[in-house]
């Protein structure tokens, strides 16, 4: 699958916020920040709640040209016109939400720890594979954990691999320099201070310079 988005930035994650304005105001800030992918992951919402924030967050990404994913319910994402789905290992069939979704969608596939799982995603047609928790987890304490080598190793797949679980601006580097092309967050930006100062923060990951090398406009530079 090759994706129609940069598949190399922040995958912002909604919290469980069941107040929609708030979770609409909140998502502005972030996608205004840069963020590069949305996923709409809400365990506190019921089934109406979760179809009008979808469907509302859709709009809100096609103003910002962000591609939205819906979390878990590929049902809901075939239903609202949404750019893609993640699945983990509870949420279905690979494959029956790319039949329903169609070639163009992005479908992601939780791999938690497993090398396995992985290859049988790619083999099934996964647009992307993610790994985590690599830290301690806020959102979700209790996660599986994972190591940065698991995303070295899976570099031969081919496809795009994204890193969740606790990541922080400061402790993200060493991910994406084990090849991790987007990084999943959900209370790294959403309970920041200033989410846009931290989703702008865990995007400067991406910048290969190091942080104290002069930038191309440094008049010292030759
Ligand atoms: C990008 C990304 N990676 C992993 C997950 C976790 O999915 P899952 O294991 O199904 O757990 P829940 O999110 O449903 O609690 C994810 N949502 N997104
Ligand atoms: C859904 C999920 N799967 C593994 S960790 C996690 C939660 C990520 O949230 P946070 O960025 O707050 O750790
Ligand atoms: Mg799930």
């Amino acid at each position: 699958m090759n994706p129609p988005w940069p598949p190399r930035g922040l995958y912002a994650i909604t919290p469980d916020e069941t107040d929609t304005d708030r979770l609409l105001a909140r998502v502005e800030v972030i996608l205004a920040a840069g963020a590069t992918w949305l996923q709409y992951r809400n365990k506190a919402a019921d089934g109406a709640l979760r179809a009008t924030q979808a469907r509302e967050l859709l709009a809100l990404c096609r103003r910002h040209g962000v591609p939205l994913l819906v979390n878990d319910d590929w049902r809901l994402a075939a239903a609202i016109g949404a750019d893609g789905a993640h699945l983990g290992e509870d949420d279905g069939e690979l494959a029956a939400a790319r039949a329903a979704l169609g070639e163009a969608a992005i479908i992601g596939a939780s791999c938690y720890d497993d090398p396995e799982l992985a290859r049988l995603a790619a083999a099934s047609g996964a647009s992307y594979i993610a790994f985590g928790a690599f830290f301690t987890s806020p959102t979700k304490p209790n996660a599986r954990r994972a190591t940065p080598e698991l995303l070295r190793d899976s570099a031969p797949l081919g496809l795009p691999r994204v890193a969740i679980g606790g990541i922080t601006p400061d402790n993200a580097r060493p991910l994406v320099e084990a090849g991790a092309d987007l990084l999943a967050v959900i209370s790294g930006v959403f309970d920041a201070t200033d989410p846009a100062a931290a989703a702008r923060a865990y995007l400067d990951c991406f910048d290969a310079r190091p942080a104290h090398s002069p930038s191309t406009t440094d008049i010292s530079t030759p």
